[in-house]
């Protein structure tokens, strides 16, 4: 029986995440080993400054995948959010379980009850996110809204709304019910308010390229339609050569068994215009072996990213 040695970050959520996929392959077989191994991220080290202004693209997935093409571990989770979407080489994406929910959610500071709504809020209320994507979305709908980055594990950030530093704070969903905080969710935040990103919800499984044994293991937790929706999202992205700090917001869902519906909109940062595009691909998930499958996600998702190209997406681009 081998040993399968997972590389993941040390924050709250992502050991979270890693223990979730070690415990799926020890269910997979119990005499399976798996084992823990931590990586400081330069996310992690930068505490005092927004992400935005070091590292750019990668910046709490690099050091992760270095421990694979080192041979430190065989297998990178990641929130496939934070995963770039130009492939790394030497690594793969092994397998895409299934995803939690997609949206992102308003949390208010502790006291406040009954139903919310943005409405609500006070004028000029200080929101607690550094995300664009976030930031263009709530602007769209409340532009005296003050947005500003609150760096920090999910309990920081939820510590600094409550002792005041906020009226509001923007987290997704996923992360917020994994760590058991769902009960401080006040309003979901989902389309066609919010889009989430692209990936969102999602954990990617990364092995390295040729690692077959491993592989094998792996995709065993791969859920197909996670995969497909992900994918297409990830075309939208990577077809415009944006990075996760685009204002652009996807969400690719199954209106059937055979029907992926894609949606993708790009804001302008004051929230002051938004493009957006949608598509769909139809057609039986048995075409997945072959690959063919994958290939029309890609293909869906790179004619949704044309579409807002179409009506001048560059610019909003850098
Ligand atoms: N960029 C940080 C990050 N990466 C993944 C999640 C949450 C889990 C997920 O969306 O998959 C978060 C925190 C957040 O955005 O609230």
């Amino acid at each position: 029986m081998p040993v399968l040695r997972i590389a993941t970050r040390a924050s709250q959520l992502a050991l979270w995440q890693a223990n979730f996929v070690a415990d799926s392959l020890r269910s997979l077989d119990p005499e399976l080993t798996v084992e823990l191994v931590h990586v400081t991220t330069t996310g992690d080290r930068v505490q005092g400054e927004p992400l935005r202004q070091f590292g750019g693209q990668g910046v709490f997935t690099r050091e992760v995948q270095a421990a694979l093409l080192e041979g430190r571990a065989d297998i990178a989770v990641h929130s496939l959010k934070d995963l770039p979407t130009v492939p790394t080489a030497g690594l793969e994406l092994a397998a895409v379980p299934a995803r939690a929910p997609v949206a992102d959610a308003l949390l208010l500071p502790t006291g406040h009850s009954g139903p919310a709504s943005l409405a609500m809020l006070p004028r000029g209320a200080r929101i607690g996110t550094g995300s664009p994507r976030r930031q263009a979305q709530l602007l769209r709908i409340r532009p005296d809204l003050v947005c500003s980055e609150v760096r920090g594990n999910l309990d920081t950030r939820i510590r600094k709304l409550d002792a005041g530093e906020y009226e509001g704070l923007i987290l997704a969903v996923a992360g917020l019910s994994r760590l058991g905080w769902s009960d401080r969710i006040s309003l979901i935040l989902a389309p066609p308010t919010m889009f989430p990103a692209a990936g969102q919800g999602a954990l990617g499984l990364e092995c390295r390229h040729g690692d077959e044994a491993t592989i094998r293991w792996v995709s065993q937790l791969e859920d197909r339609q996670t995969r497909l929706a992900v994918d297409a999202e990830r075309a939208v992205l990577r077809t415009l050569e944006a990075g996760c700090h685009a204002p652009v917001g996807t969400w690719a869902s199954w209106k059937s068994p055979e029907t992926l519906h894609l949606e993708a909109i790009l804001i302008a940062p004051d929230g002051s215009e938004t493009l957006a595009a949608a598509s769909s691909m139809q057609g039986p998930l048995s075409q997945y072996g072959s690959g063919n499958a994958l290939d029309a996600a890609h293909e869906l998702g790179a004619n949704v990213a044309h579409l807002l190209l179409k009506q001048g997406a560059s610019r909003y681009l850098v």
